[in-house]
This record gives structure tokens, sequence and C-alpha cells, in this order.
């Protein structure tokens, strides 16, 4: 799949300084999704480096490099659910560990296995949702359907068979009982991006942010990966207008093909994924102000570091709401493409 000459052309221009892939790639406001697919694979080896984990983990850098490079592969190319969504959530996830003081609150090996598991939470997906599985009973159902979140419990299998093949495991140098606690750690944080898993926290969650964390508490560290991890799987809604539409339109593009499988299969799509239904901007305001804003504010109150991600996702949802009363009247140009938006 990956050949020993790829690897060794990734490795040869040496571990590039962050500062060197943007001047800016540490900031809130450095958009991943700018870098070029080419890049991508070089800025996670930096990724690493700048996070300590090859020194503290002691990650060989062949195996890191080909670990990379076949996480890369094992993404199919659906319009949303792709490599570089991967590489924009891993990418927020050390935003996060490099603007606020993430080791007050969590172990290195917890962050650790939350940067890893961003990387690998939606490896192989096919650009259908867990309900889609289920309808069309896929192979993915018949083997995880009993136990709900489908595609999140083979993104998890994906990364586990990935770590098994040959020369990609980094975990090879770690201790047994870490081993064992970074897959652990990786089962939780993957199964923890479907989101009808965060809505059921979510209580917990308030709780946790209003009685304030607690760093002796267990449960608190695994309620802070869980939003962590939603955090950054949301990420592209705490960027500029222009990236916030510019996803909009490729997660309704994914949305839409699965609405049209699902009519030709004689089912009736949600509204959300039914191009003749959906009201684009309206379902943006609805899972913003239901999601997506809930989050960051959450984080808000457990980070006030973070306030500005909380901010950014407000004055999306402030341009959405313009949007939807400017072209309520006359309805969208186009839903194809949110160009004009610009
Ligand atoms: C912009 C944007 N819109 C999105 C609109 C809707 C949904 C969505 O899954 N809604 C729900 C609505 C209820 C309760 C649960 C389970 C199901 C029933 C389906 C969630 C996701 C959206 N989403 C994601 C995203 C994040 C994590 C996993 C998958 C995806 Cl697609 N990332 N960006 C976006
Ligand atoms: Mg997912
Ligand atoms: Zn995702």
């Amino acid at each position: 799949k990956v050949s020993d000459e790829e690897v060794q052309r990734l490795l040869s221009r040496g571990i590039l300084p962050v500062q060197e892939i943007h001047p800016s790639f540490a900031q809130f406001s450095y958009i991943p999704r700018s870098l070029s697919d080419d890049n991508t694979a070089t800025a996670v080896i930096s990724m690493f480096e700048d996070m300590g984990f090859i020194n503290t983990y002691k990650i060989d850098k062949n195996t890191l490099a080909r670990f990379c490079l076949v996480v890369k592969r094992g993404y199919r190319d659906p319009p949303y659910h792709n490599w570089m969504h991967a590489f924009s959530v891993a990418h927020f996830c050390y935003l996060l560990c490099k603007n606020l003081d993430m080791g007050q609150y969590l172990e290195d090996i917890e962050i650790f296995a939350l940067f890893v598991s961003c990387l690998c939470h939606d490896l192989d997906h096919r650009g259908t949702n867990n309900s889609f599985q289920i309808i069309s009973k896929s192979v993915l159902a018949h083997l995880y359907s009993s136990d709900g979140s489908v595609l999140e419990r083979h993104h998890f299998f994906q990364a586990i068979s990935i770590l098994n093949s040959e020369g990609c495991n980094i975990f090879d140098n770690c201790s047994r009982k870490s081993y064992h606690r970074i897959l652990d750690l990786m089962y939780t944080i993957i199964l923890a991006t479907d989101l009808a898993h965060h809505l059921r926290i979510l209580d917990s969650l308030q709780k946790m942010a209003t009685e304030g964390y607690n760093p002796n508490k267990p449960q608190h560290h695994e309620l802070l990966l869980c939003l962590l991890m939603s955090a950054s799987d949301l990420s592209d809604q705490t960027k500029d207008w222009k990236t916030n539409h510019r996803v909009a339109e490729l997660i309704y593009k994914e949305f839409f093909s699965q609405g049209d499988r699902e009519k030709a299969m004689g089912n009736t799509p949600s509204d959300m994924m039914d191009r003749e239904k959906a009201y684009i901007p309206d379902l943006q305001i609805g899972f913003m102000e239901h999601i997506v804003l809930p989050i960051f504010q959450l984080l808000k109150d457990l980070f006030p570091g973070s306030a500005e991600l909380y901010g950014s996702a407000s004055s999306n949802h402030s341009s959405w709401i313009h949007i939807s009363q400017k072209y309520r009247a006359q309805g969208l140009p186009s839903k194809d493409s949110l160009e004009f938006l610009e």
C-alpha cells in the first residue's frame, strides 16, 4: 500500500518546525484546510514532534511516517468525510494543546491518545451516516448494529488494523500498560464522535462545567476528552465565514447524495438529507444552536482562553441568520454552490 520510497521521501526533508509550515500554524486563526494535501503528512509529523510525543513515547520515525501515510490512505474521498477533514480535526486538537494549558487538566498519555484518535476518527467513512448503514443493511450494520454507533466502531477497528500492520505500530516502544491505556482511550474517544453519544453525556458535561473541573476525578478526564473530541470534530465552525460556508457546501453535498440513494431505495430521507426539502441556512442555524454553540460554550466555561472560538462560532451563526432572512423570500440562488455567499 505505502512503499518504502514514499516513507523515505516523507522523511528526507527531516522533521519541519511548525513555523516553516506556516508562521501562524499554531494560532486558532490558522485554516488547516488551506494547506495543500501533499504537505499534510509532513505537517502531521511536525505536530507529533512539536507536542513532544516522538521523544516521550520513543516513536520510531520510519514507523511514524508509514503510519501517517497509511492513515491518510485509509480515508475515502466523499465530499466531507475525507482525509482533509481528519487532518483539520487533528490540527484543531493540536491548537487546543498549544493554546490552552491542557497539561493542568489531562495526563500526557490522554492528550497523545486524543491526537491519534483525531487522525483516525473517521477512517474509511463512506459519506453516509449511521441510520443509512441500518436501512441499507450494510456490512458494517451487520457487524456492529446491535451495539449502535456503527460507523464509529468501524473507524476504531480500522485504526487497530492499521496499528497491527507491518511497520505502522507507533506504540511499539510503549510499555504494555501504556499500550492498553492508549487503546482503551482511543476506543472511548472515537466512540464519542457519534453526536448521539454527545447528546447523551451533555447533562454530565454541563454539571462538570458548573461544579468546576476536578483533575482528581477520572470521570472528569473522560468527559473532557469526549468534549475536546467533539469540539475538534466541529472545529470548521470556529473558522472564518468563507471556510464555514464552504464546509456547509461539502456537508450538504454528502447529505443530499445519501438522500438521493435513500429515495432510490424507496425510503424517505430526513429533511436535512433531502435536496428538495432542505433549506440549508435554517438547518445550519439549528445545528449551531443545538450542538455547536453549547459545545464551545462548555469549552469557554472550562478554558476561558478559548473564548475566541465561541466568538467565531457565534459570528458564523449570526451570518447564517442574516442569510436565512435574505434568501428566505426568493430561495437560494443555488444549493450546489454557496459561492454566492462570499
Ligand atoms: C455543519 C454540520 N451540520 C451537521 C448537521 C447534522 C448533523 C447530524 O449528524 N445530526 C444528528 C441529528 C440527530 C442527533 C444526532 C444523531 C442524528 C439525529 C443526526 C446528530 C451533523 C452535522 N455536522 C457534522 C458532523 C459531526 C459529527 C458526526 C457527523 C457529522 Cl455530519 N459536522 N459538521 C456538521
Ligand atoms: Mg464520524
Ligand atoms: Zn469527523
